[in-house]
């Protein structure tokens, strides 16, 4: 099987990773069905990827539809070490205009109806979200989004809280307030349960938000519209590659060790042995150490 240091999460509008060298597609089966498309395996600047789109090429699931698990047990399968998720996001704040980045490092969940976790089935597992963002990763797409070049002034926020919503719908006036009176930065549909599945898979995390509008609580701005959105998200999706690209040589050179990476060693309550024969092969690649990724790669 392909082995893969970094998997690329492409979300609205990011449905491809350029400048993959011996890219192959893989087919790959999960217990919770297939991944949300094909994954692509290459090479960037000799540092194996994994790009999945998040919608699925031609953009056809919704975000309830997304299969997280596969997806999440997918990567993990290929030896993912460290997901770098890519979002367009609604802005909550005057501050994060439209264009902006911001790179999210909480996430409140308001989600309702989507598989959150790979335990169950006789396995329980807690393990901790206070800080769902991988710091070393968080810092590596800051530091690419400083050494990329923009042809407009767009700015880079290092922090905020995400607000995951059920979607497909884009919220009421009434909810966007309150979203703000949490104090959310930025509103979107997909980063949970992504960052949580990521964390039990022990697999760091971190999303470039790509701010697309004011979603409907500015009093002098437009409500977002998904034309709107997908508009301004497709001025950024250059720049989006360039940063994933960057990033992806900075994380190849440091593979930073993150506390994800151990998130099983404390989460895990069920002692292995009293694990039901049928779960513990569910989540035994889980549990699995992925391995730091040697200077020659081997398939
Ligand atoms: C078309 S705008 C709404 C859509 O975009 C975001 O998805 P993603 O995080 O995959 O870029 C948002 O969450 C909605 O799913
Ligand atoms: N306003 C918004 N709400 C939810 N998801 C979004 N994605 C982009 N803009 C959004």
């Amino acid at each position: 099987m392909a082995r893969a240091l970094i998997g690329v999460i492409g979300g609205s509008g990011l449905y491809e990773m350029p400048g993959l060298s011996e890219v192959e597609a893989l087919r790959i089966d999960t217990p919770f069905g297939a991944p949300s498309d094909t994954i692509v395996w290459g090479k960037l600047q000799g540092i194996p990827v994994a790009f999945l789109a998040r919608h699925g090429r031609g953009h056809r699931l919704i975000p309830g539809e997304v299969p997280y698990r596969a997806n999440i047990h997918a990567l993990r399968q290929l030896g993912v070490r460290y997901i770098l998720s890519l979002s367009a996001v609604g802005s909550l704040r005057e501050e994060v205009r439209p264009l902006d980045m911001l790179i999210p490092d909480q996430f409140i969940d308001m989600t309702r109806k989507r598989d959150s976790t790979f335990f169950g089935g006789g396995a329980v597992a807690h393990v901790a979200m206070a800080d769902p963002v991988c710091p070393s990763v968080a810092r590596c797409l800051a530091q690419a989004f400083e050494r990329t070049q923009a042809d407009q002034p767009i700015r880079l926020h290092r922090q905020g809280s995400y607000v995951c919503i059920e979607g497909p719908q884009f919220s009421s006036r009434a909810e966007s307030h309150w979203y703000r009176s949490m104090g959310a930065s930025v509103i979107g549909m997909t980063n949970m349960p992504e960052a949580k599945l990521a964390r039990e898979a022990q697999i760091a995390y971190a999303t470039l938000a790509m701010a697309t509008d004011y979603d409907c609580w500015h009093p002098r701005e437009a409500a977002v519209t998904a034309a709107v959105a997908i508009a301004n998200l497709q001025q950024n999706a250059a720049r989006a590659q360039q940063i994933a690209a960057e990033a992806i040589r900075l994380l190849g050179e440091e593979q930073p060790h993150s506390f994800a990476h151990s998130a099983l060693e404390s989460g895990l309550v069920t002692p292995l042995e009293a694990l039901p024969k049928d779960t513990l092969a569910v989540i035994k690649p889980l549990l699995a150490p992925t391995e730091p990724v040697p200077e020659e790669v081997e398939r």
